[in-house]
């Protein structure tokens, strides 16, 4: 089953550290019981699709196969400082695209910006981020405007599974004044600016293929919930079949 057919798919959204599951195209009857699952099923009418017995990390690892964890969102969501954290818990390298383009070019962003402007900046990423996705399994955290792209998207699709750490504002803003190596917020009024992306951008990001809440809560409270809503979307638990 592929995540980016969400046709079969239920997109999962964490709120506040609950994972809940949203729509499902599918009703829940149409979907099919795994072999492991339906043996347990044949004792205990209640079991579901996860084992308590099976770590999270293992369970996820397992569903993930080859496919990479894709980290999108705006700047100061935590992709990077929530991303190596989930690389770790997951045993997966973690990679970050920005880094990685700033190697590439031996440059920084800021400068990249300034010397070959910003549509150089977003074909470079592009193209990066297609190299990344070839070297998976990995958590891959992207720079904020690189899931805007939709061949970005397209090949995150075949290869990944997405989430967008979405937060409020607030938290981004206060977040963000710790460094000032964001090119698009060196504007006059970079809480403005930063309300305006959020308008253009979260759109595209609702198309990611699971949503947590990057709350003001501890990395590690974010890890986890990343790693609940993943679990739910790769191993959906099994409800509503009548015992046999
Ligand atoms: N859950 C969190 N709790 C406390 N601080 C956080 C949390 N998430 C992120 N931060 C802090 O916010 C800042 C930005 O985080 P991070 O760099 O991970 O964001 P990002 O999504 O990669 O955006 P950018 O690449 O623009 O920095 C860092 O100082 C980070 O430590
Ligand atoms: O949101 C954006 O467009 C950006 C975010 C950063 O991660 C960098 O990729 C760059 O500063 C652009
Ligand atoms: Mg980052």
């Amino acid at each position: 089953m592929r995540v980016s057919d969400r046709r079969v798919l239920v997109p999962c959204v964490a709120r506040e550290g609950k994972v809940r599951e949203a729509t499902a195209e599918l009703g829940e009857a149409l979907r099919p019981l795994s072999k492991t699952v339906y043996d347990r099923r044949m004792t205990d009418p209640e079991a579901t699709g996860s084992d308590s017995h099976d770590p999270i990390e293992a369970r996820i690892r397992r569903a993930l196969g080859a496919r990479s964890i894709v980290l999108v969102g705006l700047m100061g969501a935590g992709k990077s400082t929530v991303g190596r954290r989930l690389g770790s818990r997951l045993g997966l390298m973690f990679k970050d695209a920005d880094s990685e383009i700033e190697a590439a070019a031996n440059l920084t962003i800021t400068d990249l910006f300034a010397i070959y402007g910003e549509a150089s900046f977003r074909e470079g990423e592009e193209r990066v981020i297609s190299r990344l996705l070839r070297q998976g399994p990995m958590v891959l955290a992207t720079g904020g405007g690189a899931f805007m792209r939709e061949a970005t998207r397209a090949r995150i699709a075949e290869s990944a599974v997405s989430v967008w750490l979405r937060a409020e504002l607030d938290v981004l803003m206060r977040r963000v004044k710790k460094r000032n190596t964001r090119p698009l917020l060196q504007t006059a009024d970079p809480e403005a600016t930063m309300r305006e992306l959020m308008a253009v951008r979260h759109p595209v990001y609702g198309q990611a293929d699971v949503v947590v809440l990057s709350l003001d809560v501890s990395h590690d409270r974010v890890v986890q919930d990343v790693l609940e809503a993943l679990d739910v979307c790769l191993n959906p638990p099994v409800h509503g079949v009548a015992a046999q």
